[in-house]
């Protein structure tokens, strides 16, 4: 933070904030692109110009739209700058993020990051770090790209007490099963564009097999329920296993299917209070207000005690509308840094314990090939019926060798939904359970 003298006689005034940047992809090109064409505006909203000290990239050969002095390949070196007052992390990964930001935080310069698999992981050692230096943490990034979620969380609803944080927070997913649900469109090829536009990891086993989204999840647990909940602590499927069959077949039920990202506060009847956090792609009805929302673009709908539902609907993948929400972050940063002020800590005051998925109230729907003689249906029933699982509607599909038979169920814990599929897999009239998905958004 460099600082002159006010000629008006009122002291001293910040006359710029150096600003570190790690990572020159798709997030910190866009960073740097607006720092430098909304310079002008930046000053007057921060109070003090917003100067970029260095760009840590890895290669420093390739051709970039930046002034080629600010370019580094030691990230170490940039953060420990004397005149590096915030630091943007947009590198991705653990390591070297992890200790990067801490000797950031540590050294009290304030963070921003898009780092949600970080985030998930080492929120708890980054936000004390950040605490203890009495410097600022910020995230909106990492959840759910340019819509405003971490913020409205942490900050407008501080006061409130959250039943449920559920929506699309992956980018990546919705814009291959929005794919194949409107066009039949093959996987790898929709995995590929996503890739092209943006929205995919650099390695998109994070996106397709939920991790991504299971991170984000943790993240919007912890801050929504006040409580340390880690990417270890979310149950997590992916989508690899969904078929362009399973998306024609819930339209017969008027659903499509989604990767939701689902916390919730579970309540025994004791009293005792949990914290759910899932990801798993699912059925909704289309009359959902999650069913609309298609391409990489994500919704949120919080559900609070006071103030009752909310939805957060934008674009949650891609460099320009990341960089928005890193942008907000580093004007609150930069801000507190010239007026003084703090962004807000880590809340993990009420501690509640995890809740198992088994334990949690779910419906499922199954589709299986059976053997097509009288008798089976009943039989299949009377599995379900064991287990106190009740059913909503079945469907026979085909004859003969092609008879199929699907069955949707009502709410009973996820333990006994699954103990059903078990025992389905191992009748001799099944001859293959091909698809076993949950069904949410209904109140049944
Ligand atoms: N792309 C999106 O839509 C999006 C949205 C929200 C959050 N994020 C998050 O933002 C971060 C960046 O995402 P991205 O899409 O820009 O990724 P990217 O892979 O396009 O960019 C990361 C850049 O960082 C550089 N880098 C990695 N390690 C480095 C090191 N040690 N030193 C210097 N440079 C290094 C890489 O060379 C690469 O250019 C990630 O944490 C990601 O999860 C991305
Ligand atoms: N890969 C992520 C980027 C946004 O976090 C997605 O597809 O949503
Ligand atoms: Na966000």
């Amino acid at each position: 933070m460099s600082q002159t003298q006010d000629p008006t006689g009122a002291g001293t005034q910040t006359r710029s904030i150096g600003v570190a940047v790690l990572g020159m992809g798709n997030v910190g090109t866009e960073v740097v692109r607006i720092l430098e064409e909304s310079a002008d505006d930046l000053r007057a909203r921060v109070g003090a110009r917003l100067e970029v000290r260095g760009v840590a990239v890895r290669d420093l050969a390739k051709p970039r739209k930046i002034d080629s002095e600010l370019l580094t390949d030691d990230p170490a070196s940039l953060v420990a700058r004397d005149d590096v007052d915030v630091v943007v992390e947009l590198m991705g990964g653990i390591d070297p993020a992890r200790s990067l930001i801490r000797h950031a935080l540590e050294s009290g310069k304030s963070v921003v990051t898009a780092n949600k698999a970080l985030l998930a992981e080492y929120t708890g050692e980054l936000a004390t770090a950040a605490a203890t230096a009495r410097a600022d943490l910020y995230f909106e990034a990492a959840v759910a790209g340019a819509i405003p979620v971490i913020r409205p969380l942490t900050q407008s609803l501080a006061g409130d007490t959250v039943e449920r944080v559920a929506g699309i927070v992956n980018g990546t997913t919705n814009f291959i099963l929005s794919a194949m649900d409107a066009d039949g469109d093959d996987y790898d090829v929709v995995l590929a564009e996503a890739g092209r536009l943006g929205y995919a990891e650099a390695d998109p086993t994070a996106d397709v097999e939920g991790y991504d989204a299971a991170a984000k999840a943790a993240i919007l647990a912890s801050i929504a329920f006040h409580t340390r909940v880690t990417a270890a602590d979310v149950y997590r499927e992916g989508i690899t296993a969904v078929t362009s069959a399973d998306l024609l077949a819930a339209r017969k039920f008027d659903c499509t299917i989604k990767l939701l990202s689902i916390c919730e506060r579970v309540r025994d009847t004791d009293g005792t209070q949990r914290v759910s956090a899932r990801v798993y792609p699912a059925l909704i009805p289309l009359s959902h207000p999650l069913a609309t929302v298609g391409g990489a673009f994500n919704a949120v709908v919080v559900e609070a005690q006071n103030a009752g539902r909310l939805m957060f609907y934008g674009q949650g993948a891609g460099g320009a509308p990341t960089a928005s929400a890193v942008l907000g972050d580093l004007v609150m940063a930069a801000r507190n840094k010239v007026h003084g002020g703090r962004g807000p800590l880590e809340s993990t005051y009420a501690k509640l314990p995890i809740a198992s998925i088994g334990d949690v109230p779910t419906r499922y729907y199954v589709s299986m090939r059976v053997a097509d003689r009288p008798g089976v249906l009943a039989q299949i029933a009377s599995e379900f019926s064991k287990r106190s699982v009740s059913l909503a509607a079945v469907r026979q599909e085909g004859a003969g060798e092609d008879a199929r038979l699907i069955v949707v169920t009502h709410r009973a814990p996820d333990r006994a939904q699954s103990e059903c599929v078990a025992a389905l897999e191992d009748m001799d009239e099944v001859l293959k359970v091909s698809s076993v998905l949950r069904l949410e958004g209904t109140d049944d």
